[in-house]
Formats: structure tokens, sequence, C-alpha cells
């Protein structure tokens, strides 16, 4: 195994254990990677429990979604990572989660998009610097058919090259960043300010 490889499988395996003590991967759910090269990707694989990923748990793909590793299954979402890359080179981490507050929150949200406006914490997204400003989240309906689903996705990004991160209902969350570190920051961030959304939808009766 290449250095390179082994510090992008601990950094997927820290990841998972994270992502998993804080509730946001409950049940084998969620995916993670880190671009391995700029025409590749490491992915974990299909169905592990996300808490408990071994190095043997991730797997190189080609930026078409391809498996390079053919014994081993790829992640069911490997095309929602595979095209962050090909879309952007400067992206280095993807992290899809499934958290009760992101699952809640785009079950209750009307319409393809829920906006974040007046945090302070919006400062921790790529590209944010103060709280007078909106983040737009997207919301994409769920389908199991993943490339009719990443063909959504992509006509959005190509619409909001800004976008951070977005809600697919009643399923999850998917945000990036150049490093795992500004992926799991982001994360986190998110997780933050769906927590406020609801608490406040909660409050107002909304
Ligand atoms: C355990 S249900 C969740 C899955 O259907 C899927 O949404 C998911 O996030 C994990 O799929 P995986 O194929 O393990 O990468
Ligand atoms: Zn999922």
């Amino acid at each position: 195994m290449t250095d390179q490889r082994q510090r992008l499988t601990r950094q997927i395996i820290d990841a998972g254990r994270f992502l998993y003590g804080r509730g946001w991967s409950p049940a084998t759910s969620s995916n993670y990677s880190a671009r391995l090269a700029a025409d590749q990707a490491l992915l974990t694989v299909s169905g592990k429990h996300k808490g408990q990923l071994g190095e043997d748990d991730v797997l190189a793909t080609d930026l078409a979604g391809h498996s390079l590793e053919p014994g081993k299954k790829p992640s069911a979402e490997t095309l929602l990572h595979t095209q962050l890359y090909a879309w952007r080179a400067e992206i280095g981490a993807v992290l899809h989660t499934h958290s009760v507050n992101a699952t809640v929150l785009s079950r209750l949200t009307p319409g393809d998009h829920l906006e974040l406006e007046d945090y302070e914490l919006q400062k921790a997204f790529a590209g944010v610097t103060t709280h007078e400003g909106r983040v737009t989240v997207p919301i994409f309906d769920n389908d199991q058919d993943i490339a009719r689903l990443a063909l959504q996705v992509q006509q959005w990004l190509d619409k909001h090259p800004d976008c951070v991160g977005y809600l697919i209902r009643g399923h999850g969350l998917y945000t990036w960043g150049a490093q795992m570190s500004d992926a799991l920051r982001q994360i986190e961030a998110f997780e933050f300010l769906f927590e406020c959304e609801l608490k406040t939808r909660q409050v107002l009766g909304r």
C-alpha cells in the first residue's frame, strides 16, 4: 500500500468512528471518500458498519465511479462522490451522513432548497466570511437510481458553483472539502445549523 493510500485510509476510518460516535452514521448507513489521485477516489465499500471500518474496507475507483478493485463491492452511492471530484479539482474529501436532524429537516422542508441565514456558524463553510448572507442548501428527492440522482445534483451544481453541501429528502447530507478535516468541519456546522433550524421551528410552531 502506498503511503498516500495508507494516510487517506486512516482518515476515512477515523472519520467513520467520529461520525458514528456522534450518531450521524447509524446502522451501516453513510459513505466517505478521499481523492487518491487526480483521476481516482478512495471510497468506503458497501454495507459495512461505518464505526468499525478496517483497512480493507475501502476501494479505489475512477472518476466515472468504476471500481478499480473487482473483488470489492463499491458503495451504492459511489457516483455521488466521484461526480464531485470530477466537478472540482480542489475537492479532496466527500462525506455522506444520515443524521436524525438532516433526515427530519429535509422531510419538513417543502420545495427544493433550504436557506440558512444570520448564523455566525455559516462561516465554517468554505468561502463564507460573514453571517450576513445566505447559505442555500438544495434538497433533492430521494431516488434509488443513483445515476438519475447524480444528474439532478449536477444540474444544481452547474448553476450554483458556490454550493457547499446538499440534502437528499428523508435520506441524508452530502458535503465536501479540500481536506478530510474541511469536510468534517462542514458536517459539524451543518448538524449544528440543522438543529438550530428544527428548534426554531418548534418554538415558533412552524
Ligand atoms: C443502511 S441504509 C443506507 C444505504 O442505503 C445508503 O444510503 C448508504 O448511505 C450506505 O450505502 P453503502 O452502499 O454502504 O455506501
Ligand atoms: Zn445514504
